[in-house]
């Protein structure tokens, strides 16, 4: 069946080409979703394959051909799933092929946050290796450090096994359930929110972003922490609160921060953070190898072709429209 399928923000290209070669395929990039082109195309689709597009019901009632919005990314809080199920439009997206990618960032994260790697890399590039390092610019240990996780899932319980059998770290964590398998398996202690807060060294946050999770770090959470603690964020930005992140920063209530996702993307240049050197910061890139994105890639058209042929996609995120 050759049909329309738009592709909005990121696709990988031998994935795109392969879907070109069947499909009426139109490529639009990030926001460009309120360009006339934009619209002309979504009144036409049947499908649509791609990264972060905000799809909600005005989204959703200009698309009446619309049968499935395969998501290339394992979060999907980008999509109105009520909305997308009241229409009878299916919703995926790539779990698990991504795990250990995002896992080994998170753990590069915790290192170069905790041993100062972005700041030192300046000192060499500029010549002041010789007359400006001092103890000033030590780090800290991550090796025998509490590693405490909020979202033991699929990526959380990845950074697990990396933090406990390749640093010694002792694993604390909160989850919405308790993980046993997890518990014993990367020796892990579950502890209620505020007491993982108060007892980790490192604080790595990994949940999905939801109407729960949404601010669920803020300022009474940052005065929890030690005054040691370095807080991580893989998550989504809207988990936590970004300004007062920054005061709890400013004030010394944390020792420092490594952040892989922002309130907004991309970061606005003019957004404090980055005034801060006790903060590392990277662009979202927590999937971001060749090898993953190309496999997430993959996978997003398996459950793209799928829906379109009327078969339940592997990762279909609303079941309830599979009746
Ligand atoms: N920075 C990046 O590039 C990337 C970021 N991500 C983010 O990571 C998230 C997690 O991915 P993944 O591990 O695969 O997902 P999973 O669904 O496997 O894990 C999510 C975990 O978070 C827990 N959780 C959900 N709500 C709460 C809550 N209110 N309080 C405590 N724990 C909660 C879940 O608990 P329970 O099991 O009880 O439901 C689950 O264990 C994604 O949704 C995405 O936002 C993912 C990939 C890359
Ligand atoms: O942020 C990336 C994802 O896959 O979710």
């Amino acid at each position: 069946m050759y049909l329309n399928i738009l592709v909005y923000g990121r696709l990988e290209k031998p994935v795109l080409e392969d879907l070109k070669s069947r499909h009426h395929v139109k490529f639009f990039k990030d926001n460009s979703e309120n360009t006339p082109e934009f619209r002309d195309f979504l009144s036409i689709a049947d499908g649509i394959i791609g990264l972060s597009l905000q799809v909600n019901s005005e989204l959703l009632d200009q698309a009446p051909n619309l049968k499935i919005v395969s998501n290339v990314s394992v979060g999907y809080n980008n999509l109105d799933v009520k909305a997308l199920s009241e229409r009878n439009v299916m919703a995926t997206n790539t779990p698990g092929i991504l795990t250990d990618t995002v896992a080994d960032m998170a753990m590069g994260l915790i290192l170069s946050t905790a041993r100062r790697m972005p700041e030192l890399d300046q000192y060499v590039k500029s010549g002041q290796w010789l007359d400006n390092l001092t103890e000033e610019h030590y780090g800290v240990d991550v090796h025998h450090k509490k590693l405490g996780i909020i979202g033991m899932g699929r990526i959380g319980q990845a950074i697990a096994k990396r933090a406990h059998f390749g640093f010694d770290m002792e694993i604390l964590y909160h989850n919405r359930t308790r993980k046993e398998d997890a518990e014993k398996e990367y020796d892990a202690a579950y502890l209620a929110l505020d007491e993982l807060l108060q007892e980790a060294d490192f604080i790595c946050l990994i949940t999905p972003l939801t109407k729960e999770t949404e601010g669920m770090i803020g300022k009474r959470e940052f005065q929890l922490m030690k005054k040691s603690a370095i807080f991580i964020n893989v998550s989504r930005g809207k988990t936590i609160v970004e300004t007062e992140l920054i005061e709890a920063l400013k004030a010394g209530e944390i020792l420092a921060a490594g952040l892989d996702v922002f309130e907004k993307e991309p970061l606005e240049l003019d957004n404090e953070l980055l005034t801060l050197k006790n903060v590392v910061t990277l662009p979202h890139i927590g999937s971001s190898t060749y090898e993953t994105e190309l496999q997430m890639s993959k996978l997003a058209a398996v459950n793209l072709e799928a829906g379109l042929n009327g078969e339940k996609p592997p990762n279909l995120i609303n079941a309830e429209v599979w009746n």
